[in-house]
């Protein structure tokens, strides 16, 4: 069976079969996922992101703790720090001109989709396993007149419908820990063309803590994905001519985002887990931006 069959229940939606019972459980999951904290985030300018934030807190933007508008203004100062992570990203694609394709592997609702049209003016395509993601991301897509440059479509991201070097830039943005990297990076290589630049954002456990801690376990089962070792990225991307340009520790950049969402209303339990896994060590949150050579 491949990935462009159609199930026999789906089939009017057109919902590829899953190409495992892991990617099956995985779209089950996003297609359920309605937590606060993203939707309530997205609301302040329509940009919904499933990823964290990074940069420092601005203080005076928060006011007084005990006033009464307090809490929106955290989320405010929450969904900023979330819209500057997608910039950093956005800001080590290169030079893209509008008439390039860029693909977000695993784009979730679209935000960093938006983002990045807005910003160079081109066609954004996004993948994701989740029916409910993909129509959100199109729906919004519409909702701001941009459906003929940004789309959003099921589709598995190791088995994409791109054709070979036609991409001039493609990322994964908190996505890559859902996947087997070797076959990840075979797919961005081929559908990059030469000379064209991958960027991911992801969290990985530190060979120097050993193996990955309770800390990194605690996520990956709150999650259901299977975070991978920085030295894994490193390999993974050797293999399949990507050479790395730029390798960022973003960590210390992340720490405030989670510091202040920990005293938020919104908290879903994670936050423990990330904020003692950064401060332990075992644990990165780091930009890898890589030429297809
Ligand atoms: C944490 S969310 C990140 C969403 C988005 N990149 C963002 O920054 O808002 C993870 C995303 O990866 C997607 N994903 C996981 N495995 C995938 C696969 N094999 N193919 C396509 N998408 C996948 C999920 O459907 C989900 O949209
Ligand atoms: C850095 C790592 C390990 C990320 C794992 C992938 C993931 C679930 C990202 C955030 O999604 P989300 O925005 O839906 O999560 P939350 O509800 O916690 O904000
Ligand atoms: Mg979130």
């Amino acid at each position: 069976m491949t990935n462009t069959e159609l199930t026999a229940t789906s089939t009017a939606l057109r919902i590829p079969r899953p190409a495992s019972p892991y990617q099956g459980d995985i779209a089950r999951y996003w297609d359920g996922e309605a937590r606060p904290v993203n939707l309530r985030l997205g609301d302040v300018d329509g940009l919904y992101h499933h990823h964290y934030g990074i940069g420092e807190v601005d203080h005076a933007a928060l006011g007084d703790p005990e006033d009464s508008t307090s809490e929106k203004k955290l989320i405010a100062e929450l969904h900023r720090l979330e819209s500057a992570q997608a910039d950093v990203l956005l800001g080590n694609l290169g030079e893209i001109g509008a008439d390039d394709t860029l693909v977000d592997a695993g784009c979730g609702r679209g935000g960093s989709m938006v983002m990045a049209h807005q910003r160079f003016g081109c066609k954004v395509e996004g993948v994701t396993l989740s029916a409910k993601q993909a129509d959100f991301a199109n729906g919004r897509a519409a909702e701001l007149g941009l459906q003929d440059h940004v789309r959003a479509r099921v589709c598995n991201m190791l088995a994409t419908p791109f054709e070979t070097g036609s991409v001039a830039a493609s990322w994964n943005n908190e996505s890559s820990m859902y996947v087997d990297l070797h076959d990840l990076f075979a797919e961005h290589s081929r559908m990059l063309e030469v000379g064209g630049r991958y960027v991911t954002i992801t969290g990985c456990w530190n060979p120097r803590y050993g193996q990955p801690s309770k800390w990194v376990s605690q996520i990956n089962a709150h999650f259901e994905c299977n975070i991978h070792s920085r030295r894994e990225y490193m390999r993974a991307m050797a293999d399949n001519r990507l050479v790395p340009q730029t390798v960022i520790d973003l960590t210390p950049d992340t720490l405030p985002y989670w510091e202040l969402r920990a005293t938020s209303s919104l908290v879903t339990g994670i936050e423990e887990a990330f904020i003692n896994s950064y401060r332990d060590g075992s644990f990165q949150y780091v930009l890898i931006a890589a030429d297809r050579v």
